[in-house]
């Protein structure tokens, strides 16, 4: 079966590599694009669709209307992901969300609005395998070492901190962690940030420069050791498995899932 995609996002620098990925898989259809208004020339001459020529769409109202689709795949930013994905999944699309930033008020409606519709949905905070399996052993080491800190290093023109990785990766140490105060009782910071983002007493450094693709390391530390669980995206291409793996799952599920390690074979 050919599994028809549209893509929302494809001027983007993930949106770019998803574009060639589907069109490069024989199982995959890329069907339309969605994308902001901008200028029809630019859209046509954009290198990644002009060979391709599928249709581009402002609306995606539109475009779910049109276009015969099985999978939305969105890779924007998270308030215009959220309208299309509950659009998509309104017209019973199946969803695969890799935009980072979307509130947990914003993942519950969708996780309603899939169950609702009876159409899978699939939200991956990071699709490169190696990724969730840090986020799985960090998971694992917050049964042995409550006090940890994670520190995610992104290129400087990304929108949110911190990381929907680094998030998830809080959630799931969270999952196996009672809440605790970190560092000395009395610490102060005489640089306001200095510390931090905390929660639970966890705290997360959000770095950002030129140079960095995606990386994050989660460090524990215990009497006289320390454990350290680093991940490095060098390339974007490194989601590309991870979000074909997505776009097969999802045409066999009916709910909405948060997170590749939920659907991952052991
Ligand atoms: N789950 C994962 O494994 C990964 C997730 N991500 C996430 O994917 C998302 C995209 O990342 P990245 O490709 O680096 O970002 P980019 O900024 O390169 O791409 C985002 C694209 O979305 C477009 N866009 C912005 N607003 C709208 C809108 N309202 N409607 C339609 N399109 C819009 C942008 O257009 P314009 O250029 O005009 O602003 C741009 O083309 C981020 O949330 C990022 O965190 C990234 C890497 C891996
Ligand atoms: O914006 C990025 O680049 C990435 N975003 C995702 C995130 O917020 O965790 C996934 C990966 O880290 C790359």
């Amino acid at each position: 079966m050919t599994v028809k995609v549209v893509i929302a996002g494809p001027r983007g620098r993930m949106g770019t590599e998803a574009v060639q990925m589907v069109a490069n898989e024989s199982n995959f259809d890329l069907v339309a694009c969605i994308d902001r208004k901008i200028e029809d020339a630019k859209i046509r001459n954009y290198p990644a669709l002009s060979d391709l020529k599928v249709p581009v769409f402002e609306d995606p109202e539109e475009c779910f209307h049109t276009v015969e689709a099985d999978v939305f795949i969105d890779l924007t930013v998270p308030d215009a992901c959220f309208v299309h994905a509950t659009m998509a999944l309104q017209n019973k699309i199946r969803t695969v969300i890799g935009t980072s930033g979307l509130t947990n008020n914003q993942i519950e409606e969708l996780t309603i609005t899939a169950k609702n519709n009876q159409t899978g949905c699939i939200i991956a905070p990071n699709f490169a395998i190696g990724a969730v399996l840090m986020m799985l052993f960090a998971k694992m080491a917050a049964n042995y070492f409550p006090d940890v800190e994670i520190i995610e290093k992104h290129h400087d023109q990304k929108l949110d901190a911190p990381s929907g990785t680094a998030v998830k990766t809080l959630e799931l140490i969270k999952e196996n962690r009672q809440p605790k105060t970190q560092g000395h009782p009395n610490e102060e910071e005489t640089m306001q940030g200095a510390r931090g983002a905390t929660d639970e007493g966890i705290h997360i450094h959000s770095v950002r420069l030129p140079g960095l693709v995606a990386h994050q390391e989660v460090i524990f530390g215990g009497s006289g050791q320390t454990l350290s669980i680093k991940h490095d995206s060098i390339d974007r291409k490194s989601f590309m498995s991870g979000i074909k793996f997505a776009v097969e799952k999802v045409m066999e599920i009916d709910d909405l899932v948060y997170g590749l390690e939920n659907i991952l074979d052991n």
